[in-house]
């Protein structure tokens, strides 16, 4: 897939930008906080709807106008696609595709698909579980557009039983015996509830998980030359036996169970997907504590070609890679690692300081756009 246009309206630092993509490579640059990040991220919500950077769109939408949009034209192999995402200071955004409105957010997605990698992605190994779980959400949301449904409703449920669950909470510190019946059927309902969508998201995560790990450790062996095995294990908050419905949501249903004392005194749920962990280990080492910040960047480097190839193959079509300021971050070999993996292969938008970090080929072969707070020239 190939975006040829990009057209920001008061989005973040951009007044009004149109950028036409020339080529497979863009480097976009410019000194600090001109801009550079904000573009990428305008492609980020395109593809997943979500930021890493921030939840709220207030923060988006240029200071003190009411609306911000992004529009890009996408060429995919047997189509052209115009998609508009209108975000507003107050209230709900708004999507189109080819200036028809959508109802359904969920309709937007996979018409875009992107992997961004940038320096704050070392917080997947280092950084808590959370940060974990958002990316193989993330990445399944691309996948699986569906999932972005899925994980909307289990959050639902979450929400409504650790509400439930603070009530309780709250009439036990109050000395209150809680022997209210409905008290405990809407509790009862809930954990089945909390079974059925955390079933469905956990059994998304495992396969997606299995399907990545190989590919990132055949990724990782080629970048350490052979000398580190990774292993790649999602840790599901709740073990299962087998992959169908009804053994994941009796996993769950009993965990909840054996927890019930805990989640009283605690007020909140303490068993479902939103406590899952992925667990990385180098050489049979855990990487999040024992890893060198090299063996963690090569193994950055590593989970983002798998995903690159792993979308390249549910989708039928090579996602673009967003490379936020990351070059530099790398030493040469893994550079050119990189850099050889994306050949002309992926379209490739890519951030910098400064072109002397990089290959001349590369410079030579790329559009050169310079970013100046909020403004973009050709150079
Ligand atoms: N909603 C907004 N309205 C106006 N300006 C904004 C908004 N959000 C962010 N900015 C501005 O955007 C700039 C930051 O841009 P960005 O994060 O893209 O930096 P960058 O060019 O990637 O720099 P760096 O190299 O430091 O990462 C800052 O000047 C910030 O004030």
């Amino acid at each position: 897939m190939y975006l040829r246009e990009l057209h920001l309206t008061r989005f973040r630092n951009y007044q009004n930008c149109l950028i036409e993509f020339e080529t497979q490579k863009t480097i976009l640059l410019g000194n600090n906080a001109q801009g550079k990040s904000n573009l990428l991220e305008a492609v980020e919500l395109l593809a997943t709807l979500k930021s890493h950077r921030t939840s709220k769109d207030q923060d988006l939408v240029f200071q003190k106008a009411e609306v911000g949009q992004i529009k890009a034209i996408v060429k995919r192999l047997y189509s052209e696609t115009e998609l508009t995402l209108t975000l507003r200071q107050k209230g709900r955004r708004t999507v189109a595709v080819n200036h028809e409105s959508l109802r359904r957010q969920i309709d937007f997605l996979g018409r875009l698909n992107a992997v961004e990698f940038s320096s704050l992605d070392l917080d997947l190994v280092r950084g808590s579980p959370e940060k974990r779980r958002h990316w193989i959400d993330a990445l399944l949301i691309q996948i699986e557009p569906v999932y972005a449904y899925i994980l909307q409703e289990y959050n639902k449920v979450l929400r409504q039983r650790n509400a439930l669950l603070k009530t309780i909470r709250k009439s036990l510190d109050e000395g209150e015996v809680n022997s209210e019946e409905s008290t405990w059927e809407q509790l009862a309902l809930w954990d089945s509830q909390l079974a059925a969508n955390g079933s469905r998201v956990m059994r998304r995560r495992a396969r997606v998980m299995a399907r990545l790990a190989p590919i990132a450790q055949q990724w990782h062996r080629k970048i350490s030359k052979e000398t580190e095995q990774l292993n790649i294990e999602y840790a599901p908050n709740v073990n299962w036996l087998e992959d169908n419905p009804q053994v994941v949501q009796q996993a769950i249903l009993d965990r909840i169970k054996l927890r019930k004392v805990a989640e009283e005194n605690l007020g909140t749920t303490v068993v479902g997907p939103h406590r899952d962990e992925v667990e990385f280990t180098i050489n049979e080492t855990p990487a999040r504590s024992y890893g060198s910040s090299g063996q963690q960047r090569t193994l950055v480097l590593a989970l983002k070609l798998a995903e690159l190839e792993l979308i390249e193959t549910v989708v039928g079509e090579p996602p673009l890679l967003l490379l936020d300021d990351v070059l530099a971050e790398l030493d040469l070999d893994r550079q050119n690692q990189l850099l050889s993996a994306i050949a002309d292969r992926f379209q490739t938008l890519i951030t910098t300081t400064h072109l002397s970090s990089f290959d001349q080929q590369w410079v030579k072969s790329s559009q050169i756009l310079t970013i100046d707070n909020g403004t973009i020239n050709k150079k």
